[in-house]
């Protein structure tokens, strides 16, 4: 007998959430908040329950921006908690699977439909072979999807937004320096999302001794290099795609992802056009030796606005083995 289920892609930033009848059946009533609107996750589920008119879904499949390594999850950029077991015994459901939110989006790529993507770059996939997955948002998701013959395709939980970026330009190691100085630990994730985006703005404003105009939200960044021809701001654009270029190029070279890499995430798809015309795809290919090995493996920027990630959390449901409390 089929249940029921709810399906949701929690961001730092933004909630999506929709449901189905049964495995297969179409997404209903995409619904996409701010998270802020909201003082919990529960909270928000029920307002989506109540504006959708339906009963509570039987199953949840909840894909959610941090680690899943047991019954407590934290999210890393908002100030959400939950107890799995105890959000499924007050929602009543029947089963519940928690899962990264990359995680999911990993496991939906087999179901991307070519109108929900653009390739920038690169020739065809290699068959069979390995994909990896990133995407700026409110923070740096990466993941990716090791095929199975059997259909069983294992999406990766990792957290390689929280590893160490590495500078490939003087003026990169310099304003990584201002980061450092900031932070401490230099992620890629604190240059590759939202908040990046800002910060490099403001480390080329130190930098030019406070040229520029203040900015506190990365879409000042974009509405300033694209309808202002604001220098500082283009120049920070191009960083950015220039790091996430490297940063791409390594998940690559580290999965062998010769099946293509794939860009989630709110913010390159917003960069439109001239994402295709920036230094990303000469960046993501800028690996010495192996540039021949790089140059034919196509990238995809993903149109976030299906909530792709919302498959990939309906066949993380499909998997009896992925567990769920
Ligand atoms: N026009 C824009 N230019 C640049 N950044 C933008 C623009 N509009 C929104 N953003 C930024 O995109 C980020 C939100 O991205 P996204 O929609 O992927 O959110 P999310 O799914 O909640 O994030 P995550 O999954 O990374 O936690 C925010 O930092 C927001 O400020």
């Amino acid at each position: 007998m089929a249940h029921t289920r709810l399906l949701a892609d929690i961001g730092g930033t933004n909630i999506r959430l929709g449901w189905q009848a049964g495995p297969g059946d179409a997404l209903h009533d995409l619904w996409v908040r701010p998270c802020a609107q909201f003082a919990s996750l529960e909270a928000a589920i029920r307002a989506y329950v109540a504006e959708a008119g339906i009963a509570m879904p039987e199953e949840a499949a909840l894909g959610i921006a941090n680690p899943v390594t047991g019954d407590a999850v934290r999210m890393t950029n908002r100030d959400w908690s939950f107890s799995q077991s105890a959000l499924r015994a007050a929602l009543g459901l029947r089963r519940l699977v928690v899962l990264n939110d990359f995680t999911a989006l990993a496991l939906a790529i087999p179901l991307l439909t070519p109108q929900m993507l653009r390739q920038v770059g690169g020739g065809a996939p290699v068959a069979g072979a390995a994909v990896g997955l990133l995407g700026p948002g409110t923070g740096l998701g990466v993941s990716g999807l090791v095929f199975a013959p059997d259909g069983m395709d294992i999406p990766l939980a990792g957290e390689g937004g929280h590893a160490t970026l590495a500078a490939q330009t003087p003026l990169e190691w310099e304003l990584l320096c201002i980061l450092q100085r900031r932070y401490g630990h230099v992620s890629a994730e604190r240059v590759l999302s939202g908040q990046g985006l800002v910060d490099l703005y403001h480390a080329l404003r130190e930098r030019s001794m406070f040229g520029g105009t203040e900015v506190s939200q990365p879409e000042h960044v974009t509405a300033l290099a694209f309808d202002a021809g604001d220098a500082l701001a283009l120049q920070a654009l191009t960083l950015f795609s220039g790091f996430l270029g490297t940063v791409a190029g390594d998940l690559a070279l580290t999965l062998g992802a010769r099946g293509g890499v794939y860009l989630g995430g709110g913010i390159v798809p917003r960069l439109g056009a001239w994402f295709d015309q920036s230094n990303f795809r000469a960046r993501f290919e800028a690996k010495g030796r192996f540039q021949a090995y790089l140059a034919p493996i196509p990238c995809w920027v993903i149109n976030p606005d299906a909530a792709p990630a919302l498959y990939g959390a309906a066949r993380a449901l499909d998997r009896p083995q992925d567990g769920g409390n």
